[in-house]
């Protein structure tokens, strides 16, 4: 790691320290970390906009940012994200978005002739709705979606495509990586566009204020979710971005999970809130469960530091 050789002239991502790097999407819950990260490990030039300074679906923008900037890594974790709800109510805005500005990013990135190695997020979303548990990356492509995401899953899909197609056609060094549930500081906490771990913390929270009787928890409490600290991600991107230049997108996860009715007893509990749970079954359940097989990553060397619980009661601080 950081040593300069014969075969490869090019500094580690760790050993460039003073390399302009542009974190696209650096006010949301996965950019913020990475930029934290970054920052804490020392890096010099992180280049940031936010998106009223920098549209990202917009192609000639893009280029003309790239062009001046000329940044030499670029962490693509600007997006258009959100939960279960979000996602099934703004299909257009969550395909057509993500398929512009992962395509303006990656082609600009490529055109502006500067940047060493690119890395695409994407998520856990992009595997069939049945897919075998823990999933693997060769599940990709192997059976129909899950419906209430299915959009934005294609778009993400489109992504790691991308990816290969300009590793292989014009030799970039793009790489993707598909995390699972997230959560952590920075998280969107809209109490219907969010996802299930904000939008609980801040049910809860708000109950307990207002001496509120009962919380409505969304589906039949039954689906399985794997979640994984957003820090905990920060440290897999920079460690892909130093150790891994493949073809394959890379899964990242924490390897447990929980139903969603033992996440909102657990949430209850970090919260301090003493009235009881009331199940909305009129909500969707989503996919019944989409735990990753992370061994992949993990043979190379990364792994998980921070536990559900642990994680949570940060958080909700
Ligand atoms: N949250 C999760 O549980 C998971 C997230 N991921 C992936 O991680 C990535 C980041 O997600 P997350 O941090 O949660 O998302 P957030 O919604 O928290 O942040 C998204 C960021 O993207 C920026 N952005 C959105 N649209 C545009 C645009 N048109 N132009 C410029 N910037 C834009 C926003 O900028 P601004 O703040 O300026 O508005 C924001 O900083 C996504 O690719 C997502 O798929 C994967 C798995 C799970
Ligand atoms: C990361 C991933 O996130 C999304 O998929 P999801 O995992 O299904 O997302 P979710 O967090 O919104 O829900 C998880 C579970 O929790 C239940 N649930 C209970 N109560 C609330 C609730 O109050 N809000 C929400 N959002 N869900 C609730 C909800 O019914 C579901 O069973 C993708 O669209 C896509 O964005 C993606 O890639």
């Amino acid at each position: 790691m950081g040593t300069v050789t014969a075969a490869d002239p090019h500094p580690s991502f760790l050993a460039d320290k003073d390399a302009k790097v542009f974190v696209a999407g650096h006010r949301g819950l996965v950019g913020s970390a990475i930029l934290r990260r970054l920052l804490s490990l020392g890096f010099t030039s992180v280049v940031t906009r936010t998106h009223a300074e920098l549209d990202l679906t917009r192609q000639a923008d893009v280029e003309a940012f790239f062009a001046a900037e000329q940044p030499r890594y670029v962490v693509l974790a600007a997006a258009k994200v959100g939960g279960i709800h979000a996602n099934s109510t703004f299909p257009a805005d969550f395909i057509a978005a993500n398929l512009q500005i992962q395509t303006n990013v990656v082609d600009a990135a490529l055109r502006c002739g500067s940047v060493r190695k690119l890395l695409f997020l994407g998520s856990s979303c992009i595997y069939p709705k049945f897919a075998p548990q823990p999933i693997t990356e060769g599940a990709l492509l192997s059976g129909p979606l899950e419906p209430t995401n299915e959009w934005y899953a294609v778009a993400k899909i489109a992504g790691i495509k991308m990816c290969q197609a300009y590793r292989i056609q014009h030799g970039l060094d793009a790489v993707s990586a598909m995390p699972t549930n997230l959560y952590g500081p920075q998280d969107n906490f809209h109490p219907e566009n969010s996802h299930v771990l904000p939008a609980l913390i801040r049910r809860f929270h708000e109950a307990k204020a207002w001496n509120a009787p009962e919380v409505v928890v969304w589906g039949s409490g039954s689906p399985l979710r794997e979640f994984l600290h957003v820090d905990d991600l920060a440290d897999a991107v920079i460690f892909l971005m130093d150790q891994y230049s493949g073809l394959e997108h890379v899964n990242v996860g924490s390897g447990s999970e929980v139903t969603i009715k033992e996440l909102a007893e657990l949430v209850k509990e970090v919260v301090g809130f003493q009235g009881k749970l009331v199940w909305d079954s009129s909500k969707p359940d989503g996919t019944p469960r989409k735990l990753m097989d992370s061994s992949k990553i993990q043979g190379m060397g990364w792994k998980p530091k921070i536990a559900l619980k642990e994680g949570l009661v940060e958080t909700y601080k």
